[in-house]
């Protein structure tokens, strides 16, 4: 191709791109306009943006995947609302751990981040007003149920307004480039664990420390040459450390699922999930009878995760997720139902299936 095509195709790009910027901050008036007309209002609208997301995902007729133009609308998004309000959001801290990219995949660059010492921490700060939104981690393909924030979410006034799904890649870390002289390994027991046949398979005679999370361990890593770390591209990153080997999860799916919590749920966005918390009593066959209005009143169940109870109040906690909005007949039928069984149900929060 020659130099006067290429400067043709740039003229046609500068065009664009003159365009694009005009209708992005057309757009952008408009958000402006909503977030007056909310008076002070909540201002993130989950269920509107799953919707401006899934339109766009179908009107797409390429040649950018469907996936691409999704985030760039999520970010078209994200700077639209932080001229109405910019929104903090709390999430188990240091930055550059998975919780960090999952806060960044549902809200956008434009979200300021908030990280917290704890999962207690992050709920306790969104609670009490000093971040909008929490996102929490609560079960990962590999390894489970992530017990704490279960835990949390049973005594926690905040609704369920989201979740996000985040494919996790483990990466081993390092000052050096190779494998030569490691001693310890650093990282988060959830990271060594999903890990756990690479290592013993490459690095059995490294002593394996678990930490706080996968940031920490990789500023371990960077003070030490004959230490390394396992964690993601964000806390590679953010400690200037050599991805030595990548991709060295056991498990090629792994994902974790984070939830995002905040002072109200979601509005019906045609396509979602409700999460719920209940207790049955302690009998043979009682989580069977407890679930059956489901099944009844064609009530999909996506999730059926227990919990020994910890104030001896409930003796066994049930997180129930099922298809579908709690506005929503059937599911409203099947609810009245279980709670007519249950020692206890309640309703964590109704929000959009994730589109990302
Ligand atoms: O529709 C709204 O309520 C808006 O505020 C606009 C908008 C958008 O940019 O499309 C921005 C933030 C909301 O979370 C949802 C959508």
């Amino acid at each position: 191709m020659s130099d006067d095509q290429i400067r043709q195709h740039r003229d046609a790009i500068d065009d664009i791109d003159v365009q694009i910027l005009k209708l992005i901050n057309q757009r952008a008036h408009h958000a402006h306009e909503i977030g007056v007309l909310k008076g002070g209002g909540l201002v993130y609208r989950p269920e509107r943006e799953a919707q401006v997301l899934r339109r766009v995902k179908d009107l797409n007729q390429g040649p950018l995947p469907s996936e691409s133009v999704a985030r760039l609308f999520r970010e078209i998004m994200s700077a639209c609302l932080s001229l109405e309000k910019p929104l903090t959001i709390a999430f188990l801290g240091p930055l550059g751990t998975f919780s960090e990219s999952a806060v960044v995949k549902h809200f956008g660059h434009a979200a300021q981040l908030q990280p917290s010492v704890s999962i207690d921490e992050v709920f306790r700060q969104t609670e009490a007003g000093m971040a909008d939104y929490a996102v929490v981690p609560v079960e990962n393909s590999t390894e489970g149920a992530v017990g704490r924030s279960l835990d949390l979410m049973t005594q926690t006034p905040l609704k369920v307004c989201g979740e996000v799904v985040l494919r996790i890649h483990q990466h081993l870390m390092r000052k050096r480039p190779d494998l030569v002289g490691i001693t310890r390994i650093y990282s988060h027991s959830q990271s060594l664990a999903q890990c756990h046949e690479w290592l013993n398979l490459h690095l059995p005679n490294a002593e394996r420390i678990a930490v706080a999370s996968n940031a920490e361990a990789a500023r371990l890593a960077a003070e030490d040459v004959n230490t390394a770390a396992i964690g993601g591209e964000a806390a590679a990153e953010r400690y200037e450390l050599v991805k030595v080997v990548s991709n060295i999860e056991d498990e090629p799916n792994n994902t974790t699922r984070f939830l995002v919590l905040g002072q109200a749920d979601a509005s019906r966005s045609g396509k979602d999930k409700t999460s719920l918390v209940m207790s049955a009593k302690n009998q043979p066959g009682a989580v069977f009878q407890l679930l059956a209005p489901l099944a009844e009143n064609g009530v999909s169940m996506t999730k059926l995760e227990s919990r020994p109870s910890r104030d001896g109040l409930w003796e066994y906690v049930f997180f129930v997720d099922v298809e579908g909005h709690r506005d929503d007949a059937l599911v409203q039928k099947a609810m009245k139902e279980l709670a007519e069984r249950a020692v206890i149900l309640r309703v964590l929060g109704s929000y959009p299936v994730a589109v990302l």
